[in-house]
This record gives C-alpha cells, structure tokens and sequence, in this order.
C-alpha cells in the first residue's frame, strides 16, 4: 500500500467537512470497503479506493485536497452497484453501503449519511448476488473450554437458525458439512485454533471474519436466542445446555444484525444438529462421490446437477440440502417415499406445471423481514400467493406429509389482497423511482398524482369558470417559470375582477391576478411530484409494516413450495430414469439389485456411449467386504461409487437407480479414493492418502459404508501392499465396516481365504485379438490377469513401448515364477519369542553393588565384557 493512500493522520478537524464525515463513518467499519454515496456514484477513498481499483479495475484518482493531502478516490456508478457488489462478495470482501439519508440542501454542512447495510459473503439476500441455487450461510465457531467447540449458523433467506457443539477435532468435519460462506470467530482464540481455522478458510475457502471476544458471551448468547424465540426457556428444542454453541449464537446474531442493520424478525426457527442424528459424509466424501461438485470443481455433471429438476430455487436449494444432510432415522425418507409414490401415480405433472413461474417465496419473505424488498418483489410475491392456494386445492393429503404441505400451503388472509390492493401490477423498480403505488390505494396520492397528470384539464377548466363567473371573455390561467400561476385580465376589463383576486403582476396592457384557489393548486402542483414520491415511499414502508404480521405464514409457506418442487423433482427423476423404490431393513446389510451409477449412465446415454450394465451387490453381517479386482477402466471405480450413491440416494428418501434394494442401518459413508496432490496444504499424495485412510480407520463403525479405491498405490509396491493388507485387515476383523476394497494388489485376493467376512469380486473383460473388451460385470472371484498392457495401447501408447512392456512383463513373470517363495501376507505377525534371561542379564542380575569393593566391581565389569564378545 502507497503511502499516498493510507488513511492520513492529521487531526480530523483539519479535514474538509465531507472528509470528516466520511472519516468519522470509516472508523466504524475499518476492514470493510466503504461504498460512501456521492449523488450518482458510490466513491471509496484512500486506501479503500486502492484495493477496490485493484480488485474491480477501476481508476484511480487524486481529486483536490483535505487536511493537506490529496484525496485518493475511486467510483462506481449507483445503477451498476449491483455488478461491483457481487465481484467483491466473490473475492471474500465485504462492503459497508454508505447512503445519503437527509435532504440534500437542508442543512449547510455535508447531507446526512448513514451505513444501511453491510454485505458480507455469509449475510447475502439478494438473488442477484447470490444465485438462485445457493444459500449463503453464516457460520460462528466458539472455542469451548475441554476441547469443545460451540457452532451457530444461520441462512438470512432462510429465518432458521442452527446450533451443535462438537469435540474440537471434529471441527473441520463440521464446517465442511455446514459449508458456510462467512466464518465468525473470536480475535481471542488459541494460536493453534487460530491456525486451523485459517487452514479450513483456505480448504473451502470460506471467508474469515474476526469478532470482537466478547461478543462470544454465552449468557448474552442464551438472552439472545430465547428473545429471538419469544420463549421463555431453550428446553423445547433441547438447547438449553449448549453453553458453547450460546456462545457462538450471540457473535452470530449480533453480527447478522449488524449486517442488516436490524434485528431479524424472521428468523424464528431453532434447530439442534447432534452428529449422530445425521449419516457422516466427510468432505472426502463428498468430494470423491462428486455429489455437488465434480473433482474438477465444476457444478455438472454431479448427482445433485442430475437431481435437481426443480422448478424453483427455494426448492433446489432444499434438495441440496436433503442430499447433504441424509438422516441415519429412517422416519422423514419414508415419509418422503411415501410422497413420491404417490405423486408418481401423475399428479406430479400438474402441480410441477403451477410451480413453474413461481417467484422466490423464500427469500422475499426474509426480505419482506429486513424491509430490503422490492416493489417487483412484492407483486411476484402476490402471484406465488395465488398459485399456493391453487397448489393446495390441488393436492391429495395421500400422505402425512402432503397433508401438512397442504395445509402450510394456505397464504395468509388477507396477505395477497393487501398486496393486490397496495400495488401497481408492473410497479418501477425500486421505490425512489416513484410508480410503484396502486391508484385508489391512497387519497392523497392520487390527488397528487392527478395533480401532475390533470394539470393541463385543472387549468383549461378553471378559466372555464371564472370566465363565467367574472364574465370576462378573455380571461387567461397561465403559468410561467417566474411568477407562477396567475390569471391575466386586460387593462379594458379590469373592473370586473373579483373581490378575491389578489394583484400579481403588472404589465404595460393586462394585470396578473392569483386567487385562492389557484395559489393552492400552485402549491400543490409545484411540489406534486416530489410530495407523490415522498408519499409513495412513506406508503411502501406502511405496507412492510403490514407485511410483518404475515412473516411467519409466509415463511412456512415457502417452505412448503419448497418441499412440494423438491419432491416433485424426485418424482419426475424416479419416472425419467427407471428408478425404484428402496426398502428399509432393521437388520444390518446392503442388498442391491441391479444397481446402476446414476451420472455415469447419464453420461452414457447423453454420448450415445452403449447402455450402462448394472450389478448386483450383497453385504451383510456374514459377508462384509468385497475385495474388487479387474483391469484399469473396467469400472471398478464406478460400482463401488454405485453403491454408495444408491444408499445415499434412499437415505434422503428418493428413488434409486436399481431394479430393487434393501438396506440395513447406515451412519457413515467413508470414501479413500485416488488423490489428487494436495500441494497447497504441502501434503504429499502418500501422506494424503495415509492420512485419510487413518481418518476412516478410527471413524468408521460396523454401520458404515467404506470404500478403498487401491490405497497403498501411493508408495514402492512392497509398502503399499503391506499397508493395503494391514488396512483390510483391520477393517475386516475390528471395525467390520462394510467395505468395498478395489486393489491392484493381486496379491490381495489372498484375503478372503483367511478372512470368512470377505469374498473376492472382479469386474470382467475379455480378449478379442490383441485387443481388450471390458464387460463391467461383476463376477465372483478375483480377476484372472490385469491387462494394464491392453488397456496402455486402447490410450494410444506407442506401438515400440507397449512391444517393449510385453517382452518385460514376460521375463518379469518368469522370474517370479522361478522365485516362487510367496510372503504370507496374512500371517500374523512372528511372535516375539520370550526365551529367557541371557548369560549376560543372569550374571548382573547375581551382582550386588552394594557388597562390593571398587575392585571387584570393576573385575566384574571386565567379566561381562568379555561374556558380551
Ligand atoms: N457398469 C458399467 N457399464 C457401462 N460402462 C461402465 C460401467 N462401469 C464403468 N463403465 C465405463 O468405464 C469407464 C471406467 O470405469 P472406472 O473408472 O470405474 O474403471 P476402474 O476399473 O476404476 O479403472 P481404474 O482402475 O483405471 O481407476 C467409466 O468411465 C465408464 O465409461
């Protein structure tokens, strides 16, 4: 940074007055971008002005001088605010909107300014800014005492908020599933709390925003949340004890008003996420399923881009949401089954047509909240009204759920009327503009309004009337610049004006008269305009008012467009692809019947590529890991991501792509799957690899789901074959996860011989020539040969390497023919023997010390040494 452009330190008064405004603001928000509003632009100065040219490519300049210095700005046009707003969110900044609130020329001084808003990445309302698919949410982490961690999070549009508390090591485990866009923490946390943050911020980058200490108050926290709540105690909701995540929600609260710049009315919601309410997907998980993202980072094609056919956001954004966080009680996936059987017998159709169109109940009705909403917003708001009373007549309560949608889905009375009545059908886009009041709404708008509009008839009608009534022929209503209205009466006339003429103006052949009623109407008419704005703003802040009543029906309305598109989307899907309907088992155990990869398939079909095979697969109790061999692109990658997308799928209650499933308890889906380097964290693929097959050693239970894609791969084969064995082998004998162990290892199909839990599986080939057909079947039993050869030359490996590679590959073979003596793999370790002290431990052991002289002591050291040798 320049020092032309560091805040300057002469004492403020030196300044201009604006400048001391401006300072006096800044001092209130010193690490956000001030956008300070200077008539058509919003200018930042110093050395906000630096980074946001930097950052947004706008020029820089020096424009006159305060306190002796030049003053660095850099601007931005109003009407284009939106676009800047949204790069600098991108980038992780935040920005303080600084508006001219008083009147412009009322008071000498610089006209009043005020920060309204701050937008922050994790606080966004605003579609425009955020997409209608994501959900910006804010997150404040406290760092407990006894290694535990407090969590608060919150999404504004949304009115929910959330608290859990975690062991401290669990913490990015928790932050990777909230997945939030702002981070709050303490500026007083431990440097090694402080480090691990930093790291989660460059892990999903997230932005970071420190928080004064004690803003993390957990009696504040606690008056807070039962003030949001309007109750009395936090025991419904079972959050009374949460002493850290109190602490976290008071930081979290505090900061999401100061954002908006009001309390947050709407959110009245409170959940307890305990982390064994919900199935584990670590982020490893979801990353190496490529379930929003793929591994390339881009959004399609994924399961959620296959998903998610949905015909609003509110209810993508609520999709998302039932793929990531999966329940390990069974209750709501049936429930949503149950749904989705029913729609699926056609009224999906019908009522996904109604929901087309529909506007983002959702977030108008945070916005509604935080009195950000716009008149055109409003009016969307009105229609989506009536499609929901349409959408609940239209719905059967077949289920439960549907009932209670249904039900939910009944606008509150009155709501759409007030709407309809208070605005303009196709109402200006913002407020400021004027033209967003309905006629017939309110009087005196209209009569403003009608003063505009009807001045020429007003005047044209009055001199109407006092010609008839003065008898004056010639008489005149006039208006000019200077003198206003008048009523102009030649000289030859004079004596027929009225007592209540009052004289205006005297010209060489006519006097100019006001009477009145004209001087009303000049009153009126001059200030028309502006009083008609000033009213039709004071009218749209009397309609939030409103409004307000309806916050909480409106929100759980949302809500149940939400639900009812989200389940629609599912219904749509199960019909498109084939899908079945899963069942539920009590006992352990993953039975599919064959089951397909959903994107893979797609992808297949997209590209004309040949059908997808399906497969079958059975775990249970007795038969708890497949050891999965076969040539490279035979597909082993894909079924073992198959079955785990199929239990994902049924247990966010959707259909599945299988012909039939059944599926016992589940409570975590742990995935090691080939690393890309992990150069940003300095972490080699190896030590990747070992650290996250550690993690799902010590995390994974006899409930989850576990699959290894040919861990070991990473190091010399000696190592990587020892370690993928010791790997098996614990899984197998004491964590007795259901796992699915893809491997290179030949060796490893050794396994199930020793180990009754496992069987070994291979996906099939076959050979046409010199060439290599796959079959992506799988059959039982270890696969006969690898192929890596045929599969090199389908690549395009050079015919010279891949002749070379057979002729080694021949000789290899035959030397290990020749070397046959195998290392058993599976044999316990050797014992360590316990043979006895030896000659040398039994003579110290006869010494005493303390009985003898420095000679013999030395005479005995000699002995030994030479019993040593
Ligand atoms: N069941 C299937 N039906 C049809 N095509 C399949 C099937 N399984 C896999 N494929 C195709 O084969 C390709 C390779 O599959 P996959 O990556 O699963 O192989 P792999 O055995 O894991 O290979 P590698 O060992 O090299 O990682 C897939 O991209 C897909 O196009």
């Amino acid at each position: 940074m320049s020092g032309l452009a560091e805040a300057p330190s002469p004492a403020l008064e030196q300044h201009t007055p604006m400048m001391q405004q401006y300072l006096a603001i800044k001092a209130g928000y010193p690490s956000t971008l001030v956008f300070y509003r200077m008539g058509d632009f919003y200018e930042l100065f110093f050395a906000d002005a630096e980074k946001a040219a930097r950052l947004l490519d706008i020029t820089l300049t020096r424009r006159g001088n305060s306190a002796g210095q030049p003053v660095v700005m850099a601007g931005v046009p109003f009407h284009s605010v939106e676009g800047y707003l949204a790069r600098l969110i991108k980038l992780g900044e935040s920005v303080a909107i600084c508006e001219q609130v008083g009147d412009v020329g009322a008071s000498k001084g610089p006209v009043e300014r005020k920060v309204v808003r701050v937008v922050t990445p994790g606080t966004l309302t605003d579609s425009e800014l955020l997409g209608d698919k994501a959900e910006a949410v804010l997150l404040a982490v406290h760092q407990g005492s006894r290694h535990r961690c407090g969590l608060a999070w919150l999404s504004v549009t949304q009115g929910a908020l959330q608290l859990a508390e975690c062991a401290g090591d669990e913490l990015e485990a928790w932050v990777a599933r909230i997945a939030p866009s702002e981070l709050l923490a303490s500026t007083d946390v431990t440097a090694a709390f402080g480090q691990r943050l930093r790291a989660l911020r460059f892990a999903t980058s997230v932005s970071l925003t420190e928080r004064p200490a004690f803003q993390f108050d957990s009696g504040l926290g606690l008056r807070k949340l039962l003030e949001q709540l309007n109750a009395a105690t936090l025991a419904a909701w079972g959050a009374d004890e949460l002493v850290h995540a109190h602490a976290a929600a008071a930081a979290l609260l505090a900061y999401a008003e100061h954002t908006q710049g009001r309390a947050l009315t709407h959110v009245q919601g409170l959940q307890v996420q305990r982390d064994d309410e919900l199935i584990d997907l670590p982020i490893t998980t979801r990353r190496n399923l490529e379930l929003v993202q793929t591994l390339r980072g881009e959004e399609a094609p994924t399961l959620f881009s296959l998903l998610d056919t949905c015909m609003t956001g509110m209810g993508s954004r609520l999709l998302k949401c039932w793929l990531l966080e999966p329940r390990r009680d069974r209750t709501q996936a049936v429930e949503r089954l149950d749904s989705i059987e029913h729609l699926r017998e056609g009224a999906w159709q019908r009522l996904r047509a109604e929901l087309k169109g529909t506007s983002d109940v959702e977030r108008i009705t945070a916005r509604t909240a935080l009195r950000q909403v716009r008149p055109r917003e409003l009016v969307g708001l009105r229609f989506s009204l009536d499609k929901a009373r349409q959408l609940a007549a239209a719905i059967a309560p077949a289920t439960p759920l549907l009932a209670r949608l249904a039900q939910d889905l009944a606008p509150p009375p009155g709501c759409a009327e007030l709407l309809a009545a208070a605005l303009l059908e196709e109402p200006a886009a913002l407020v400021r503009d004027g033209g967003v009041i309905a006629a017939g709404h309110d009087a005196d708008l209209d009569e403003l309004r009608a003063i505009q509009t009807n001045a020429d008839g007003f005047l044209v009608d009055l001199e109407q009337r006092e010609r008839a009534r003065t008898g004056i022929a010639n008489l005149k209503v006039q208006f000019n610049r200077v003198h206003g209205f008048y009523i102009e009466i030649t000289q030859g006339q004079l004596d027929k004006v009225p007592d209540d003429y009052r004289r205006r103006q005297t010209l060489k052949n006519a006097e100019r008269f006001i009477t009145p009623e004209l001087k009303a109407f000049e009153d009126k008419a001059l200030s028309a305009q502006e009083r008609a704005l000033a009213r039709e703003k004071f009218l749209y802040e009397q309609l939030l008012d409103a409004l307000q009543p309806h916050v909480p029906t409106l929100s759980r309305l949302a809500r149940a467009l939400a639900s009812l598109d989200a389940l629609c989307a599912l219904a749509e899907r199960s019909l498109t692809l084939h899908w079945s309907r899963p069942q539920f088992a009590r006992e352990p155990g993953i039975e599919i019947v064959q089951g397909r990869h959903p994107v893979v398939e797609a992808r297949l079909a997209e590209t004309s590529g040949g059908a997808f095979i399906a497969n079958d697969t059975r775990l249970g109790p007795r038969q708890r890991m497949q050891v999965i061999t076969g040539p490279n692109m035979g597909g082993k990658s894909t079924y073992m991501r198959q079955v785990a997308l199929v239990c994902l799928l049924a247990a966010m209650g959707s259909y599945v792509p299988a012909a039939a499933c059944r599926l016992g308890p589940m409570d975590a889906i742990h995935t090691r799957i080939g690393a890309a380097d992990d150069l940003a964290n300095a972490q080699s693929t190896f030590m990747l690899e070992m650290t996250e097959a550690a993690q799902i050693l010590h995390a994974a239970t006899g409930h989850s789901l576990v699959l290894m894609d040919e861990i070991g791969r990473g190091t010399s084969t000696f190592d990587g074959l020892a370690l993928a064995s010791g790997i098996a082998a614990h899984l197998h004998d004491k964590t007795q996860a259901y796992t699915l162990f893809a491997t290179h290892y030949f060796e490893l199909t050794e396994f199930p011989a020793r180990h009754h839990g496992a069987v070994n599986v291979h996906v099939s080939a076959t050979e046409s020539g010199a060439d290599i057909v796959f079959l992506h079947e799988i059959q039982p039993g270890p696969a006969s040969r690898s192929y890596g050869i045929q599969v090199a030359r389908l690549a395009g490996m050079p015919a010279a390497v891949v002749h070379h590679a057979r002729h080694a590959l021949a000789s290899l073979e035959q030397q290990q023919e020749l070397a046959r003596e195998q290392v058993d793999l599976f044999a316990p370790p050797p014992e360590v023997v316990d043979a006895g002290p030896s000659p040398v431990e039994a003579s110290l052991a006869a010494l005493d010390p303390d009985t003898m002289t420095p000679r013999e002591a030395l005479d005995a050291l000699y002995a030994l040494k030479k019993k040593l040798s």
